[in-house]
Formats: structure tokens, C-alpha cells, sequence
């Protein structure tokens, strides 16, 4: 198997697993894959599609601008250029985003504060933070709809080969190392959202 069809295939099983969850809804979503570093080339989502259909167009081979490498009728997700942040700022090798309710609803309430902090919570340690105090916290940018400007609010924040970004009422952003590390990243921050929404309802009625 050529390595653009490992990580084609690596990119699928995300999408596949994701999908299950329902965190594609109305064509939400994108997700990202480096392909070759030097020089820098990538899988992403085709932009419009139902990301819960499997099909063989459901990624294209762009480069490091967003641009696809090879003719094609296929579109680049509009937020490519988010990925391309991501690929050209750090060693990250794969990239998600969604939409989900509680993604959303969080970014709301914190909007106005500019970030979300999450401490005393076992499942900080899937952000390789394994101190007892372990601090996590996810920067909220505002939501242009203009996505260069959208990159380059959402760059600034694009430090390392792993993190995170909460897009306001719009969804997440989430970068690690390799697939894994991503979908690790992912599921934890969408794990403390809904633990931290229920906590919240919970105490409003007590
Ligand atoms: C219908 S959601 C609006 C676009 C969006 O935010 C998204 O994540 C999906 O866009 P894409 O071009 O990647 O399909
Ligand atoms: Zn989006």
C-alpha cells in the first residue's frame, strides 16, 4: 500500500468512527492528513459532502496552500486554509474539526472570556499533561466568516504539534502528532464539554 493510501485510509476509519457519533451533522466537519512533509502535501475533505457516506471521493491531495495537486471536480473544504495553518506551523500530521451541540454551547458561554480552562479532570492526562494540578485550556477565536481572516485569528494560537482551538458557535478545531493523537485530543475536549454542560445543568436545578 503506497503511503498516501495509509493515510487515506487512516483519515476514512476517523471519519468512519466520528460519523458514528453524529459530530458530522449538515455536512459539518472536515478533517486533514499530512501526506509528505517536504514538499508539504495533505488529504482533506471534499467541502459540501455528507461526511457520514464513505465514498472514494471523499478526500483530494492539496498542497501546502490549499490547492489540489492533481486536476480534479473535487472542492477543498471552504477551511482548508485552517489545515494549512496547522501543516506549515508545526510538525502536527493530522487535523480535525467538528461541530457539535456542546462544542458550540461552550464556545457561547465562554465566548466573551476568550478561552475555556479545565483542571481536576483525570482525562486532562490525554493532553500528555500528567501533573495532579494539570491545567488545560482551549483559546475561543471569533467566527469570520471571511476564512483567510479566520486563519489568521485562529493561527495565532497554532504553538505546537498538538492543540486545540474552539471556533465561536462553530465548532472545534483539534490537532495532534499523528491521527491518533488527534482523535485522542478530540475526544477529550468533546468528553470535559459534556461533563462540564451537565455539571452546570445539574447545579441550576439543585
Ligand atoms: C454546513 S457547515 C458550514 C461549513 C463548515 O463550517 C464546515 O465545517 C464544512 O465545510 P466543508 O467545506 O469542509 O464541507
Ligand atoms: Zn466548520
Amino acid at each position: 500500500m503506497s503511503l498516501l493510501e495509509q493515510r487515506w485510509e487512516e483519515l476514512a476509519d476517523i471519519k468512519r468512527v466520528l460519523a458514528k457519533r453524529e459530530w458530522f451533522p449538515g455536512t459539518s466537519g472536515n478533517l486533514a492528513i499530512k501526506v509528505n512533509s517536504d514538499p508539504i502535501s495533505f488529504l482533506v475533505t471534499a467541502s459540501g459532502k455528507d461526511k457520514t457516506k464513505e465514498t472514494s471521493e471523499d478526500f483530494l491531495l492539496v498542497d501546502s496552500t490549499g490547492q489540489p495537486v492533481h486536476d480534479s471536480q473535487l472542492k477543498p473544504s471552504a477551511e482548508t486554509l485552517l489545515h494549512v495553518e496547522i501543516f506549515n506551523k508545526t510538525n502536527a500530521g493530522c487535523s480535525l474539526h467538528v461541530h457539535t451541540v456542546d462544542n458550540n454551547v461552550i464556545s457561547e458561554l465562554y465566548g466573551d472570556q476568550g478561552k475555556i480552562t479545565f483542571k481536576g479532570q483525570e482525562i486532562i492526562k490525554a493532553y500528555g499533561l500528567w501533573e495532579e494540578d494539570a491545567e488545560f485550556t482551549i483559546p475561543i477565536i471569533y467566527n469570520h466568516a471571511h476564512i483567510p481572516t479566520l486563519a489568521e485569528d485562529f493561527s495565532e494560537f497554532v504553538k505546537g504539534d498538538a492543540g486545540a482551538v474552539l471556533i465561536r458557535n462553530h465548532g472545534i478545531t483539534v490537532w495532534g502528532r499523528d491521527a491518533l493523537e488527534a482523535k485522542k485530543f478530540l475526544e477529550a475536549s468533546e468528553f470535559l464539554f459534556s461533563y462540564h454542560l451537565k455539571l452546570m445543568a445539574l447545579k441550576a436545578v439543585r
